[in-house]
């Protein structure tokens, strides 16, 4: 048998349960590991969450410095916590469903691609010396189709998560072995028809919040 290290989320079966909905499990790599999830978001809170993000998008910024990068050429903004109703029940519902109390999530991010934007290969986890309070795991949820492109990719595991409305991709990086989290390299490959709207909910390894 291999002896695979504790993973955060116990994806044992093809559904987990949240406070206000059953999502079921379509796809799954074991170490690290990533799990498609379907119907986490209904088609109006998709809807929704782009209409409320439409007129605070800002051109994506990257690292210390916030210079505008070529790495991110998407636009994004950020919910504040818990802002209204609709970012409450779904930080609640994510946060059950990667397993970690909303007090360890960062506020919601909305990215934006147009035809051509791109979010190139990075890690979601701060690879600098001595963080404090590093990220742990990663949801992408998907807000539109997308025509052609934009898929989430995986260039160390060579896979690919195609976007679809209301489905989302999840990852961890929390392994003892640093070469498990290498694996989690991805990138927003370029849209080529149409235009891509996500929502990322990031886990800190702590407490972020204080209500
Ligand atoms: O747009 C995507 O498919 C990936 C987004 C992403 O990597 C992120 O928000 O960290
Ligand atoms: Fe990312």
């Amino acid at each position: 048998m291999t002896i695979r290290e504790q993973t955060i989320v116990n994806s044992s079966g093809n559904k987990i349960v949240t406070a206000d909905k059953v999502i079921t499990i379509v796809g799954k790599i074991e170490e690290p590991l990533i799990m498609i999830l379907e119907n986490v978001l209904s088609s109006s809170e998709c809807d929704t969450l782009i209409d409320l993000a439409k007129d605070r998008m800002q051109r994506a910024k990257i690292g210390k410095s916030h210079l505008v990068s070529d790495i991110r050429t998407n636009s994004s903004m950020f919910f504040e916590e818990s802002e209204n109703e609709l970012i409450h029940t779904i930080e609640t519902r994510v946060s059950n469903l990667m397993n970690i109390p909303i007090s360890h999530a960062e506020p919601l991010q909305i990215l934006h691609y147009n035809v051509g934007d791109q979010y190139q290969s990075h890690f979601d986890y701060f690879t600098s010396a001595n963080v404090a309070n590093n990220r742990i795991s990663t949801m992408v949820m998907y807000l539109n189709d997308v025509e052609e492109g934009g898929e989430t990719h995986f260039p160390s595991l060579r896979f690919s998560v195609m976007p679809k409305k209301g489905s989302a991709v999840y990852f961890e990086y929390f392994y003892n072995d640093n070469r498990i989290n290498e694996l989690t390299l991805h990138a927003g490959q370029p849209v080529a028809v149409g235009e891509k709207w996500v929502a990322t909910q990031w886990m800190r390894r702590q407490r972020l919040r204080y209500l």
